[in-house]
């Protein structure tokens, strides 16, 4: 990588930005899976023991540029307190006066993690004038001598904390970790082992959909699952109930299917469903075809889905996974997901696993450590896999 990296700066006596991607699954305001805070950890011990101090930005899902107390980062920053031996203090905001002082009088290895950067929308950029994310980016580089990302998970977001706080801060440098990720994805990619399958599900749809037609190109077989299937269903003309759909991305899931067919590439649907009349770990379920009808909803791939997804991935040479194939999180839901984790597991390929929820499940699964590469970026790495300019990457300063 031809970008600054975290050993190029002088960080003694200097005060540290760093953007990591602390957007972690958080129940009752406890993190369920710490994957991406503790993969940071190498920059963050770094930097304070080196003679620095870090003023730590995120975002936590999607608040939509609203202060939403929902999306707190408090449950981050309670997890990286247990596991750093530095004083780790939460700001009450993200900027203003307060914050400011803070990070004055913030010492030598300490750590203050600012509020989530996408409770203005400013961060995202969308219902504000290029003007206004400009002033809250640069408030947001008044708080570091030297930047740091680490975010690799929300690299391909041009995002302020991302993208625009670089033009205001001299020295941009990319983290163990954004360094460690491009590595791996980057030589894994260049000519991967066939037979080369993705699996791709999760409930992202707009976000991962683009990434199904560039695979068409590289890809064995593409199996489709979890809430993307259903968008693709209904471009099928079945009937999905009150599944997961994206209507605006109907018409390019059908031109999507005709040309995995006109390239001979094996798009696979679900051909059962796991089907809930509610989106409740208590719902009533039943196991249906591939059809859904109205007052049902499907929450899982089924288990002749699961065999045939099982079967494909034991003979893939190389895997690339992102999304899980069903609402893993409640138990009922959980079967395809857990069954395609540990398929993949035995396989004998180059297995590369990315997205929040993805690797939270390989985690819950036990397999993890069985698994070539988990990725911290889902997007992010699909993107990058992809052959796309991530925008936090690019921002960085060139060598
Ligand atoms: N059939 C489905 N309907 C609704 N949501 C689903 C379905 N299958 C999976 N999901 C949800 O998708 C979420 C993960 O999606 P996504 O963010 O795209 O994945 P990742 O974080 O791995 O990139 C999980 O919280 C899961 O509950
Ligand atoms: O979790 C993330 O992406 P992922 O679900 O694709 O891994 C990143 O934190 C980016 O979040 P975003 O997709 O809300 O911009």
């Amino acid at each position: 990588m031809n970008k600054l990296t975290i050993k190029d700066l002088d960080v003694q006596g200097k005060r540290v930005l760093m953007r990591v991607d602390f957007n972690v699954p958080v129940k009752d305001g406890v993190v369920g899976d710490d994957t991406r805070i503790t993969a940071a950890l190498p920059s963050i011990n770094y930097v304070l023991e080196n003679g620095g101090s870090l003023v730590l930005m995120s975002h936590c899902g999607r608040p939509k540029g609203e202060k939403n107390m929902e999306f707190t980062l408090k449950p981050a920053a309670d997890r990286l307190a247990e596991l750093v031996s530095a004083k780790v203090t939460l700001a009450p905001d993200v900027i203003g006066p307060e914050v400011k002082a803070l990070v004055e009088a913030l010492p030598a290895g300490e750590i203050l993690v600012l509020e989530n950067v996408r409770f203005y929308k400013e961060e995202e950029g969308k219902g504000c004038t290029a003007e206004e994310q400009d002033a809250f980016a640069k408030e947001l580089a008044s708080f570091g001598d030297v930047y740091v990302s680490d975010a690799f998970g929300t690299a391909h977001r041009a995002h302020a904390s991302m993208a625009v706080v670089t033009k205001y801060i001299d020295q941009c440098a990319a983290g163990f970790l954004l360094s460690k990720e491009i590595e791996y994805l980057g030589k894994a990619l260049e000519a991967p082992v066939k037979p080369f399958v993705a699996i791709i599900g999760g409930a992202k749809i707009s976000g991962k959909i683009d990434v199904v037609t560039n695979f068409l190109d590289k890809c064995d077989a593409i199996l489709i699952g979890g809430g993307m299937a259903y968008t693709f269903y209904k471009a099928q003309g079945k009937a999905i109930g009150g599944s997961l759909v994206e209507d605006d991305k109907v018409e390019l899931a059908g031109q999507i299917l005709q040309q995995a067919e006109a390239k001979g590439v094996k798009l696979m649907l679900p051909v059962d469903n796991m089907v809930a009349d509610a989106f409740s770990a208590d719902a009533n379920t039943k196991v249906v075809g591939d059809s859904i009808e109205d007052g049902w909803m499907a929450l899982d791939i089924g288990p002749k889905t699961i065999e045939l997804y099982c079967n494909e991935v034991a003979s893939a040479k190389t895997v690339v996974w992102n999304g899980p194939m069903g609402c893993f999180e409640m138990k009922p839901f959980a079967a395809g997901t857990f069954s395609v984790c540990e398929a993949v597991a035995k396989s004998d390929s180059i297995s590369i696993i990315g997205g929040g929820d993805s690797v939270a499940a390989v985690n819950l699964s036990g397999v993890a450590d069985q698994m070539s590469h988990v990725s911290t970026g889902g997007g992010a790495s699909l993107e990058f896999m992809e052959g796309k300019q991530l925008p936090g990457i690019v921002a960085l300063t060139d060598k």
